[in-house]
């Protein structure tokens, strides 16, 4: 956060005075949760990053706000296609910018409204959430949740089937610039494959690396470890790290952890599985690729999601 930005939070923060809010995560990967019922709540980027802001605020990598979808404009949108997506899952980065997708979030944003009792979703049912990146439909198994993402794409196209690579990567700890695939998962990642464990602990993620080419809307940095072996009974297996665009390094990125197991799928080629478990420093999560309507392929996001505490803004 810059020195303006960290000056002006105190006030813009107190005009948020009374506000219930939720702190919740997905593997570490965590948020500040509102549930706006009554589509009040119109909060700004400044109010995010003070809400987000670890010292000062609550502290999140995100703020979700929980909104009815037929009281947003995006969300009217997605309701003319798809009418049962009753809920919007509104997300923020720390920074107080959008992004289209945030797939712990979406685990999250569901288990929160169970919490707040704003829906009843009984074990092994399936909800329709609206976001930015779509209609995602969410299935719920004890306290853990899969979210069928829907598909997924080359950011550059051309290069990435003709390279397997199509960008170099920079990151302080890294001697030289890497070569690296990007990923939409409705979101940009940029997807680089690293030889060893200690290469992954080496690389410094306190300030952001540069892509180049970048996305156009820039980028989220995963910084991945292919298991040895890769594949073990059926599962393919990644170790990663992230930078997240409007954040910083985080404990877990669920979007990010499609594009790895995208990208270290392209790269191995044929053999390699549908299933796959990717590892980050807060948990673990799954992902697995299935076919999906109108011949696309889609991408399975599964794990858990965990609400710590409730309160009230002073
Ligand atoms: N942590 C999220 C991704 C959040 C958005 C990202 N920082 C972006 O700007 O695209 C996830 O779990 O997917």
């Amino acid at each position: 956060m810059d020195a303006t930005l960290a000056e002006t939070t105190g006030p813009a923060f107190r005009t948020l005075g009374g506000l219930r809010f939720s702190k919740g995560h997905g593997t570490g990967n965590d948020f500040v949760l509102v549930a706006d019922p009554g589509g009040e709540h119109t909060i700004t980027a400044e109010q995010v990053a003070g809400l987000c802001d670890r010292h000062r605020g609550i502290g999140g990598d995100g703020l979700i706000r929980a909104v009815p979808s037929r009281l947003l404009p995006e969300g009217r949108d997605l309701l003319a296609t798809v009418p049962e997506a009753e809920w919007f899952m509104d997300y923020r980065n720390a920074d107080g910018s959008l992004s289209e997708m945030c797939g712990n979030g979406v685990r999250v944003f569901v288990h929160f409204l169970r919490a707040e009792g704003l829906i009843d979703l009984p074990d092994g049912g399936a909800l329709i959430i609206g976001t930015r990146g779509g209609a995602k439909t969410v299935v719920r198994t004890g306290d853990e949740y899969a979210v069928d993402m829907g598909p997924w794409e080359f950011i550059f196209p051309g290069e990435a089937t003709a390279k397997a690579m199509d960008s170099l990567v920079t990151a302080d700890g890294l001697e030289v610039p890497r070569p690296a695939l990007s990923v939409s998962m409705g979101n940009p990642h940029t997807v680089v494959a690293l030889a060893e464990l200690s290469e992954l602990a080496g690389t410094r993620l306190f300030t952001a690396p540069t892509v180049e080419p970048v996305p156009a809307n820039g980028t989220n940095v995963e910084f991945v470890v292919p298991a040895e072996p890769l594949v073990h009974d059926g599962v393919g297996s990644v170790t990663m790290r992230v930078h997240e665009r409007g954040v910083g390094e985080t404990q877990s990125c669920g979007t990010g952890a499609c594009a790895a197991a995208v990208a270290i799928r392209h790269w191995a080629g044929a053999e390699a599985p549908d299933s796959w478990r990717v590892h980050v420093p807060g948990g673990v999560v799954g992902v697995k690729f299935f076919a999906g309507p109108a011949g696309h392929e889609h991408v399975e996001l599964s794990g858990p999601a965990v609400i710590v505490a409730t309160g009230t803004l002073s």
